[in-house]
């Protein structure tokens, strides 16, 4: 029923003379780049580049500017009708962040959802549904029964799934063009190149990818092509061999790139957070302290508690058992404004659910904290509520008007005003969760910076962080957890790549 084998002369994509302009913003201006069979062609640029709009476009959800076309094989569309009717049918798929995928169903029922099974008399032949499915997962190189309920799987291997399923009506219409949004933001440091070596592999046998991502290491070690988008502008359609990261980095950002170095930190002995045996949910009796000036993160697989154990401490998910102080002070269990008010500040991992106020403006949602700094004589200050937004817009390098929604950011830029606001409240300990998750390179230093301010004034910060070279960056100490226990902890130097794979990788549970 199913294969996985690909048509080497699949068409090309050519993108010529695409813009599309939102009020007030023109997202992309004339992109023209192509797109060639059997690549593996990555899409880059800073945050509020285009990259989301390009997808969009190509996906039939926006329509662009009158003028511009697009290219596949021999026909040629017009850009301001394509809809997303037109894209499924010519076998453009997507595989984004949020796979959509059933945790508790098998990858079989997950892989043929919405679908037709395949019948013999009598019903379903879920003998032959297993096979087609278990021959399309072996074509992607994926080491996976069809037969397993996916939340058992690896994360990694759940991207395979999702992408299986795009595959699966390969044989009625072609799969031309495989999109891949940001795929491997939320896999564990190790499971990532494995994924990644598959779908180069997958690239080699005919299938033409588009991969978009902020991970630059990954483009330069697994892309044939790089286009580059700076404003809505493209750059540079080259093969990935002619960049190099410094390269590649300028001209993401148009100027050379700033070295990023560690600061010496030196942490005081006063202790700004205490967790004592912290128990609810995943967490099992967790202890431990984090002093004034020091940055602790806190290292674990998908599914360890890293993130419950942030919410806990913030008040977000209210704990069976355990106590947390702040500088000395108890805070109240699942208590949020006790815990803001006793100096505590969080920037969660799912900030379009948890902490953007998506129908507020930038400025609104900066000062939503602090909004009573700019109340006097029951009068609200607005200049010095804007005067403050500008500072932070440009502090953080925000694109975007601080009048408008917050909606219409790009994320990496939602992401860049999220954490300027739990900044602004100057907290004694700053919990955050994936922080530059999305975030552009750029950004990403000018976010480093932040903490690392904070931390020299005194703050406590605690870590979730799945990209290691962040960690290594920010650390102080690490805690591991497993299975919601901490297991051991590093600090200075001990901290290592080779530390971290030894105590974190080495728990995980075999897949089924
Ligand atoms: N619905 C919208 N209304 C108004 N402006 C929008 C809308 N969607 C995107 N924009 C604007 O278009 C520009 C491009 O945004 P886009 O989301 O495509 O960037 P991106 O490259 O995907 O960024 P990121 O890396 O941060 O996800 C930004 O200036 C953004 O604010």
């Amino acid at each position: 029923m199913f294969d996985a084998t690909v048509d080497a002369s699949a068409s090309a994509l050519s993108l010529v003379g695409v813009s599309k302009t939102f009020p007030g913003t023109r997202a992309l201006a004339d992109v023209s780049f192509s797109i060639e069979p059997g690549h593996f062609h990555a899409l880059v640029g800073g945050n509020g580049s285009g990259k989301s709009t390009l997808i969009k476009i190509l996906a039939g959800v926006y329509g662009a500017d009158r003028g511009g076309s697009l290219r596949l094989g021999d026909a040629t569309f017009d850009v301001e009708r394509l809809s997303p009717r037109w894209s499924r049918e010519s076998g453009i798929r997507f595989v984004h962040q949020d796979l959509g995928l059933f945790p508790q169903l098998t990858v079989t029922e997950n892989v043929l959802a919405g679908s037709s099974y395949p019948r013999r008399a009598g019903g379903l032949d879920w003998g032959e549904a297993h096979r087609s499915v278990q021959r399309l997962l072996d074509g992607l190189g994926a080491e996976v029964d069809a037969r397993t309920a996916v939340r058992d799987l690896r994360p990694a291997d759940q991207t395979l799934v999702a992408i299986a399923r795009c595959l699966r009506d390969r044989d009625a219409g072609g799969v031309g063009l495989l999109v891949l949004d940001e795929p491997t933001t939320r896999l564990p440091a190790d499971e990532v190149e494995g994924l990644l070596r598959r779908l180069k592999s997958y690239s080699q046998q005919g299938q033409s990818i588009l991969y978009v991502t902020h991970r630059l290491d990954e483009v330069l070690t697994y892309a044939d092509t790089i286009t580059v988008l700076r404003d809505g502008r493209h750059v540079d359609t080259r093969p990935a061999a002619e960049h190099d990261r410094a390269g590649l980095v300028a001209s993401i950002a148009g100027h050379a790139p700033e070295d990023v170095n560690r600061v010496s930190r030196t942490a005081s002995d006063a202790v700004v957070l205490s967790v004592r045996g912290l128990t609810g949910g995943p967490l099992k009796d967790i202890s431990f302290d984090v002093n004034s000036g020091e940055a602790v993160a806190l290292a674990g697989l998908v599914g360890s508690g890293r993130t419950s154990l942030l919410q806990n401490i913030f008040g977000a998910v209210r704990p069976r058992s355990g106590s947390v102080e702040v500088a000395g002070l108890p805070v109240r269990r699942g208590h949020v404004a006790d815990a803001i008010a006793k100096g505590l500040a969080m920037v969660p991992e799912e900030r379009g659910r948890d902490a953007a106020f998506q129908s507020l403006s930038v400025s609104d949602n900066l000062s939503a904290t602090t909004v009573g700094r700019y109340r006097r004589g029951g009068w609200l200050r607005r200049s010095a509520e804007r005067r403050d937004a500008e500072r932070d817009v440009a502090a953080y390098g925000i694109k975007g008007a601080i009048d408008a929604p917050i909606s219409r950011l790009s994320g990496g830029n939602q992401q860049k005003a999220i954490i300027a606001r739990a900044m602004r409240t100057s907290p004694a300990v700053l919990l955050l969760d994936e922080p530059t998750q999305g975030v552009d390179v750029g950004a990403r230093a000018d976010i480093y910076a932040q903490i690392d301010a904070a931390v020299a004034a005194g703050a406590g910060v605690l870590l979730a962080t799945s990209d290691l070279d962040e960690l290594l960056y920010l650390a102080d100490r690490v805690i591991v957890l497993v299975d919601g226990r901490v297991t051991c902890e590093a600090s200075g130097d001990r901290i290592t790549r080779h530390w971290i794979f030894e105590n974190v990788y080495q728990h995980e549970k075999a897949p089924k």
